[in-house]
């Protein structure tokens, strides 16, 4: 990529670190998920890094959504984990049981939840845009006491540490993906991941067993599954998968075509390489040589 990557910003969220360690150099802060997004539709940048999953949290919704529902169809290209850790910072030095009003990401205050329960008695908590831009708001206003961020957003504002280390688990780690517009898959290399949305039939019996039973046919393994609401009406929704390969893998492939047989309708949003880089385990039978031999195989019977 030789333009700037959009980003849910202001510098110091953790999307910017997250950036930064893919060691681009150039990024481009916007406001939320959604205007990093449309920033991509409309071609200001060429890609955005937006967070799409959280370890406590789970999926976050404005970017399975925004994924979902698009009418300029995005594709995942890359994703980048990324752990969190939270501080509590401020102005200037105050006691804990002082502070009255907080700014955060809801995706951050969730994941401090008990912390802020048993230290911060006193507290409101109030829902910023990002991390970084709760850390702005407190440094450049007098609005809220102390802000929730990275480490280093409370740096870059010159705000005192009240407190380091406040989530209430430690190893919490949030995945973001890289979103460009629809195009061809990059090639496999080996330790991809694929992620689609089906929408099952709502009216058939099973409709959900027989969509999950077109991976377990294939044996591919799949990484996250999450329920969301279809936006039409009350109690239809959608699912938003993740699993292991490439599109252009045989079992990926044929799962991919078995979920267009039998789903309603199917959003297929990229094959990447994952960040672990780690080649997933397929099990005898289902390795491109073997789905190779049996597509032989019968056009040998038929043959051609
Ligand atoms: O506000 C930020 O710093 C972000 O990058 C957003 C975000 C999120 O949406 O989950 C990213 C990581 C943390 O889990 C909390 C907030």
């Amino acid at each position: 990529m030789t333009g700037p990557i959009g980003y849910l910003g202001p510098a110091g969220t953790f999307a910017h670190q997250a950036l930064q360690s893919t060691g681009a150099t150039h990024g481009r802060p916007f406001p939320s998920v959604i205007t990093a997004l449309d920033a991509v539709r409309d071609g200001t940048v060429e890609a955005s890094l937006v967070p799409i999953e959280n370890s406590v949290e789970g999926g976050v919704s404005s970017t399975l959504d925004e994924l979902t529902h698009s009418e300029t169809p995005l594709m995942i290209t890359s994703e980048v984990t990324l752990p969190v850790q939270f501080s509590l910072v401020a102005r200037a030095p105050m006691d804990l049981l002082d502070v009255r009003s907080v700014a955060t990401h809801p995706h951050a205050s969730a994941q401090c939840r008990r912390w802020l329960t048993e230290n911060l008695p006193n507290a409101k908590v109030y829902d910023a845009a990002s991390t970084a831009a709760a850390a702005a708001e407190v440094a450049s206003s007098g609005r809220y006491d102390a802000a929730i961020c990275a480490s280093v957003a409370g740096d870059m504002h010159d705000l005192v540490h009240l407190a380091d280390g406040i989530a209430d688990n430690r190893d919490a780690t949030t995945r973001f993906v890289v979103v460009s517009p629809l195009g061809t898959p990059s090639e496999p290399t080996g330790y991809d991941k694929t992620t689609v949305v089906a929408f099952i039939h709502t009216d058939r019996p099973g409709a959900l067993l027989h969509t999950l039973q077109q991976f377990a046919a294939r044996g591919v393994n799949l990484t996250r599954l999450e329920s969301r609401p279809t936006r039409t009406t009350l109690g239809t929704y959608c699912f938003s998968m993740d699993f292991e390969g490439h599109i252009a893998q045989a079992r990926v492939a044929e799962t991919l075509m078995g979920l267009k047989r039998t789903c309603r309708d199917v959003v297929f949003l990229g094959s990447y390489p994952t960040a672990q880089r780690v080649a997933p385990q397929v099990d005898a039978g289902f390795s491109e040589e073997d789905f190779g031999a049996a597509r032989t195989w019968l056009n040998g019977l038929l043959g051609s």
